[in-house]
């Protein structure tokens, strides 16, 4: 250290004394500029320059600092964007199909029911499986359920089973107002059932299911989300999850969607939030079916809607009998 520093006060000194001949064969007036400039130039230097260190090492320090900045920022960039649209809203798909490993837990549970042995877990997206004409008696049964009752916050529900419907921060039970009792005729309800069983005959032949294996659990309701302000827990749709650690009795969800991303309502995608820290997000499409297994290996979250109004089912499965719950029916 001590040597390195003699060398360079030696190499000053001669660089000193080389810049003072050279200036000594120039005239007199441009030697005095010159030197005032240079000296100023040195006290510049001799201000800002830290001591023992090389005006080279000083551009080497500089440049790996720089480039360690860009890596950074190029890695925090590459973290942030993700993020793939795995389905469309503007594609028509047939199907659209994403195997996954099961999560350990939800493995462990659905093998214990004969029919439902899966080897693997995974999700699927179909497009094409109604006719206008059935998703608008759909949205019909969901709007004249509306009528009655809606959350005061950004999500209302209906459960064409229970009676449950959202009504200013809390819910009632339509069934249990004579009034509202029997609103839904009974090709309504048909239409409702008949939606109902074809996506249950879709799961069961995209994941492999024996005929009979699953049954329609609760909670199974239509959802309207719109970018009202929440006002209770209920009104909060965009927290990540998985769904059978919400609703327990979960064994597979399908989702029907009713509007349209992008013309009908803005926001409102749903994602799935994958462990390879890629989030995959499928955009809502009237009449498309969103069909994956609800253990851990399908964590997910809808984005808040930021415009409009969103439609959905939430249709779910159990391989457990004891927990499926009978079709909706006229009552008396
Ligand atoms: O409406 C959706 O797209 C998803 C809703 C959801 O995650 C759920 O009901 O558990
Ligand atoms: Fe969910």
């Amino acid at each position: 250290m001590i040597s390195d520093l003699k060398q360079r006060n030696s190499a000053t000194k001669s660089a000193l004394k080389q810049s003072t001949s050279e200036s000594s064969k120039k005239n007199v007036s441009d030697v005095s500029d010159e030197k005032k400039t240079a000296n100023s130039k040195e006290d510049g230097k001799k201000k800002f320059r830290p001591m023992g260190i090389k005006k080279e090492d000083q551009l080497w320090s500089r440049a790996v600092l720089m480039t360690g900045v860009l890596v950074i920022v190029i890695v925090m960039k590459w973290r942030k964007t993700n993020e793939i649209t795995w389905v469309s809203q503007q594609e028509t798909v047939a199907k659209a199909k994403q195997p996954l490993i099961c999560s350990t837990a939800f493995h462990e549970e659905i093998n214990k029911f004969e029919g439902c042995a899966i080897k693997q877990c995974g999700r699927f997206v179909m497009d094409g499986l109604f006719q206008e004409d059935q998703l608008n008696t759909l949205l019909g049964i969901f709007k004249k359920g509306l009528q009655f009752g809606h959350s005061s916050g950004g999500a209302s529900i209906l459960d064409l089973h229970s009676g449950a419907l959202s009504k200013g921060e809390r819910f009632i039970n339509i069934f249990s107002n004579p009034e509202t009792k029997n609103i839904w005729s009974e090709s309504e309800l048909a239409s409702y059932i008949n939606a109902k069983e074809t996506i249950r005959q879709a799961v069961i032949e995209n994941f492999g299911l024996q005929l009979g294996a699953i049954h329609l659990t609760s909670p199974t309701f239509f959802s309207r989300m719109t970018d009202n302000p929440a006002k209770t827990v209920h009104d909060e749709y965009w927290h990540p999850h998985v769904d059978k650690e919400t609703y327990e009795t979960f064994h597979f969800t399908s989702l029907l969607y009713l509007s349209d991303y992008g013309s009908e309502f803005q926001g409102g995608r749903f994602v799935f939030v994958d462990g390879d820290n890629m989030n995959r997000t499928v955009e809502p499409r009237k009449g498309r079916v969103s069909m994956f297994t609800s253990g851990g290996e399908n964590l997910h979250y809808v984005e808040k809607v930021t415009g409009g109004t969103r439609y959905a089912i939430t249709i779910a499965f159990t391989c457990d009998a004891q927990h499926a719950i009978p079709d909706p029916h006229v009552r008396n």
